[in-house]
């Protein structure tokens, strides 16, 4: 995106990204789940947020469908609008990060570019793509806002996976085939990963989830 901001002057702060993980006593960074419509996105990162929440982790969830009803309002569903929208929660989860908290996303983000310029934000640590790799077949049976049927129908032009593009993640940090594998599983799997690479993690330590999906 060009820059037309003139005249503007970065401050420093006191307070650096540092300080707010020594204090929060973990690191900060994205978990950021990708995939079709009814793939499972908002239903593990909410189930993945209450792990690390109910475990005094300082956590936030940017859900697709929620950031379109305020910060991202005026965007649609055409190219540009998706990038534009993945932009946007790129920038704000970089926000996040700097403040020490643990992001969670969950978008669609057709675009393998544009997931990566959001990577190119972060440290190589600090971004962890999540792609919930379910066949349209399992997501169109699922179907839980009936949005699969209106696409069909003509109803819902642009519908991701029917008449607009889902790029795959080429390295994604986990995969998940959420058609094979149960919401418990899935959710255990995305703790231990996070639970191996405690580089991240400071001085905290993380328990294995106990799931009652
Ligand atoms: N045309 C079209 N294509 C895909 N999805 C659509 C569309 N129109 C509305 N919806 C609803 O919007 C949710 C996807 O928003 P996202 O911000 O995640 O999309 S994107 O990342 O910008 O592609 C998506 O949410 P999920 O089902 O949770 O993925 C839908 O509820
Ligand atoms: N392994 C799984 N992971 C996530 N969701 C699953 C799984 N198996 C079945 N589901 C169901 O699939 C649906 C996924 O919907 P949702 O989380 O809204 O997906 P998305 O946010 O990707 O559109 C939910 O009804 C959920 O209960």
């Amino acid at each position: 995106m060009e820059n037309r901001s003139s005249n503007v002057t970065w401050h420093e702060r006191r307070l650096t990204r540092d300080d707010y993980q020594r204090r929060n006593g973990h690191g900060s960074l994205v978990l950021w789940f990708t995939g079709l419509s009814g793939s499972g996105k908002s239903t593990l990162a909410q189930l993945v947020e209450e792990q690390l929440f109910q475990q005094g982790w300082y956590t936030y969830l940017l859900d697709g469908d929620n950031v379109r009803h305020g910060l991202n309002g005026d965007l649609g569903f055409s190219e540009a609008d998706r990038r534009e929208n993945i932009r946007r929660v790129g920038e704000v989860s970089r926000l996040f990060v700097d403040a020490g908290v643990v992001v969670l996303t969950a978008l669609i983000s057709p675009y393998r570019e544009d997931r990566d310029r959001v990577r190119a934000l972060f440290g190589p640590a600090d971004f962890v793509e999540i792609f919930l790799d379910c066949p349209l077949e399992v997501c169109e049976q699922r179907d839980p806002k009936g949005l699969y049927r209106k696409a069909r129908a003509g109803e819902l032009p642009e519908f991701t996976g029917i008449d607009s593009p889902y790029e795959e993640p080429l390295a994604p940090e986990i995969t998940i085939n959420t058609g094979r594998h149960g919401v418990e599983e899935c959710v255990v799997r995305i703790i231990s990963y996070l639970r191996q690479h405690s580089a991240c993690w400071r001085n905290r330590t993380l328990a294995a989830p106990v799931v009652a999906a």
